[in-house]
């Protein structure tokens, strides 16, 4: 069958949802500007185009520009305040200007604004986090006194607590800024997500791979999510043939020990989980900003229960860290 484009019937979906109806107009997409969320929109749209038999021209990317993009001469933790690369998407959800929102999971806040939700997540990439050096290839290599940045402060504490000699300074702006300053000898190393570097055609880039037992990733690293509104069936329809399972209930379980702990990106904290679909075992840690004392949880439940799992973990190792230790986010 060949129709027009402004034309087109959908493919029944297998659940049908009632979203089957005529579509004349494309669907708007909403994205930061920057290369690495337009490529994680660019692959959004390429598998909903595919799961879905449409052209791509049916996805309009509409790119806008969050205060987190603007305010690049502060630190996300000086600047405060939720939500900080998604507000501006999120007004534009909720008042119909478009259909649905790509993120980065991990750059999503625990509490979304009524109304919205995570309707899909895809294939997670590596979670893990890498080292990219200037001179020394390697985090344990690097001279003493040798300065890194990094804006993340979950990876500043992980580098004082396995390098306390390393000078770590704050180091903010995109990926390629951030390389930019490195090449430039502004700081002697760096710390960015695997995934993100992969997604940008960067993967040759790091000088090595931090292993997520000693260098947990944070909560949702290197997930892609789409946000939606509630009950928008046929939208979320429209979504969940790109949903990936095993992903949604990994990041679950790692926003559950989140939203327990703090809900903001401004506290030392790792986690991640890892489902079968049956089962989920999820590790997490929380650490003092100075590096010096950490704790660590592990535990493993039913998937079904992935959420409860993550803030259940956040329970227990609250308690196990006792109240002094929080003294040190505050
Ligand atoms: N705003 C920071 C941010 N949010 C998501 C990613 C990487 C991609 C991901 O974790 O999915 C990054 C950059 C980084 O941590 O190096």
């Amino acid at each position: 069958m060949v129709s027009s484009l402004n034309r087109f019937r959908f493919k029944q979906p297998r659940s049908n949802n009632g979203w089957q109806r005529m579509q004349t107009k494309p669907f708007r997409i909403g994205t930061r500007g920057s290369p690495l969320a337009l490529a994680q929109t660019h692959e959004t749209r390429d598998r909903l185009a595919a799961a879905h038999g449409l052209p791509v021209e049916m996805f309009e990317i509409v790119t806008l520009s969050t205060k987190g993009d603007r305010i690049t001469d502060r630190s996300l933790a000086e600047i405060g305040g939720k939500g900080l690369f998604t507000e501006e998407l999120e007004q534009q959800l909720l008042s119909g200007d478009l259909d649905f929102a790509v993120h980065s999971s991990k750059d999503m806040t625990t509490k979304l604004p009524d109304g919205l939700f995570l309707s899909a997540f895809l294939p997670r990439e590596d979670v893990r986090d890498a080292f990219v050096g200037r001179s020394a290839t390697r985090l344990a290599e690097l001279p003493q006194g040798a300065t890194v940045g990094s804006s993340s402060l979950r990876r500043q504490a992980l580098i004082r607590r396995l390098r306390p000699d390393v000078n770590v300074i704050t180091y903010r702006g995109q990926v390629e800024t951030r390389l930019r300053k490195l090449a430039e000898g502004q700081v002697d190393g760096t710390l960015l997500a695997y995934a993100g570097l992969r997604r940008l055609g960067m993967a040759h880039v790091p000088t090595e791979l931090l292993d997520p037992e000693s260098f947990p990733p944070a909560p949702a690293q290197g997930a892609i999510c789409i946000e939606a509104r509630l009950g928008d069936d046929r939208i979320n329809a429209l979504l969940s043939a790109v949903d990936d399972p095993r992903t949604h209930e990994a990041v679950s379980c790692e926003r559950g020990f989140l939203a327990t702990l703090d809900g903001s990106c401004r506290t030392p904290i790792a986690g991640y989980a890892q489902s079968d679909g049956a089962r989920i075992r999820f590790s997490g840690m929380i650490l003092t900003p100075d590096g010096t004392t950490c704790h660590r949880i592990e535990t493993d439940g039913r998937t079904a229960d992935a959420a409860a799992l993550g803030r259940e973990a956040g329970e227990r190792i609250r308690a196990k860290a006792g109240p002094e230790f929080f003294l040190s986010w505050s």
